[in-house]
């Protein structure tokens, strides 16, 4: 008998049984931030065998208020690094598959098809969607959470024939849909609710025990203190793939760092020293650009990696934020991590005739 799990064990309805069903099963958890780190926590201290990490951001003190595994002094640390290290020591016996990198269609099939679930705890729909259409691909159920303001919301979908994201919002929102991340507030004690009850979800998949979320949305309102279910149902057409789909956008805000074309002015204006690429055409370049900037066009970005040195901070700028948006994504797959200028050139010129 293993007296660290004792607490649970002793329970009629989970026993040795259940302890030997997490010791054998296998997470991934998608993004070590808000929703990621109660995650894994949990399923760490509760025995789960085998635990995957897919993260490639940095710490930043604006995550300090709600990513409670973090501290000050690990502002600009890799977050993967950081938690695997504080997770070992929480529990030596669990095995930890790290990847350092974001999830994106080139690689979901590969990383997800190790495990037994996936918990999304990343906070953008691409990686909700390609997330969903890779689990249905691989035939893997998984427990989502996402969270807003004061509130958030829980689904386990995929489970055993049981309705898919999609089933419930078909279609990934046009990017004027998606609120812009940096109005995206969230009170720091939201996550952790909805964080714990994914792990939840998740241990009561793996055993067996008690009854799994699925084809139905629980929706948590924290200023009212209530939570409420609907039902939804599976709809055919969503429940079978085999390919995933051509593009899934970008990762939204959260794939990356971004600073506001203030900000960056800013940082011109006081000559900080950092190093910019400009992923533009030749001929956008040759009209305007920022002194000292280095050009690397979008579509040469995979073959001049070697001119980007990574012992500064590098931003990545384009005509109006989109081209950057990507070549940061990009670079994020090659562990490369950027930030985003937002705006671009066009925002820079604006404010610097004001
Ligand atoms: N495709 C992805 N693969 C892996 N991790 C992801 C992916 N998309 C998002 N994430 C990670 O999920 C985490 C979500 O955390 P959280 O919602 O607390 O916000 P954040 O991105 O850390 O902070 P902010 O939104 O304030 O910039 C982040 O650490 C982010 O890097």
């Amino acid at each position: 008998m293993n007296m660290r799990y004792i607490r649970q064990t002793v329970l009629k309805e989970f026993g040795d049984a259940a302890q030997e069903k997490l010791a054998k099963a296998k997470v991934l958890v998608v993004g070590v931030g808000g929703l990621g780190i109660p995650v894994l926590q949990y399923l760490n201290a509760m025995g789960v065998g085998t635990l995957g990490l897919v993260e490639a951001d940095t710490v930043d003190i604006t995550n300090l208020q709600r990513q409670v595994l973090y501290t000050e002094a690990e502002v600009g640390a890799s977050k993967l690094a950081t938690a695997i290290e504080k997770l070992k020591a929480q529990n030596s016996n669990t095995l930890f598959k790290q990847y350092n990198t974001f999830l994106a269609k080139d690689n979901v099939l590969d990383i997800v098809s190790g495990f037994d679930v996936v918990v999304d705890a990343s906070d953008n729909f691409a990686t909700r969607y390609l997330v969903n259409d890779a689990c249905i691909i691989l035939n893997k159920p998984f427990v989502s959470g996402a969270i807003q303001g004061f509130e958030g919301q829980l689904s386990v979908f995929n489970y055993k024939g049981g309705p898919t994201y999609r089933c419930l919002f078909p279609n990934m929102p046009s990017a004027n849909e998606i609120p812009n991340c940096n109005e995206n507030g969230v009170l720091g004690v939201v996550p952790g609710i909805i964080g714990n009850l994914q792990a939840l979800e998740t241990v009561k998949l793996l055993t067996g025990v008690g009854e799994v979320l699925s084809g139905e949305l629980l929706l948590f309102n924290g200023l009212h203190q209530t939570y409420n279910k609907i039902k939804f149902a599976a709809v055919n057409k969503n429940l079978k793939r085999t390919e995933l789909e051509d593009s899934y956008g970008d990762n939204g805000c959260a794939t990356g760092a971004s600073i506001t074309i203030k900000e960056f002015k800013e940082l011109v204006d006081n000559n900080t020293n950092f190093q910019l690429i400009d992923v533009r055409t030749i001929n956008e370049y040759n009209v305007y650009h920022i002194p000292n900037s280095i050009h690397i066009p979008l579509a040469e970005l995979d073959f001049h990696l070697s001119k980007i040195k990574n012992n500064t901070t590098t931003y990545v700028i384009c005509q109006s934020g989109k081209r950057s948006k990507i070549a940061q994504n990009q670079l994020a797959e090659k562990t490369i991590n950027v930030v985003n200028v937002e705006g671009g050139i066009n925002a820079f010129k604006s404010i610097e005739i004001v």
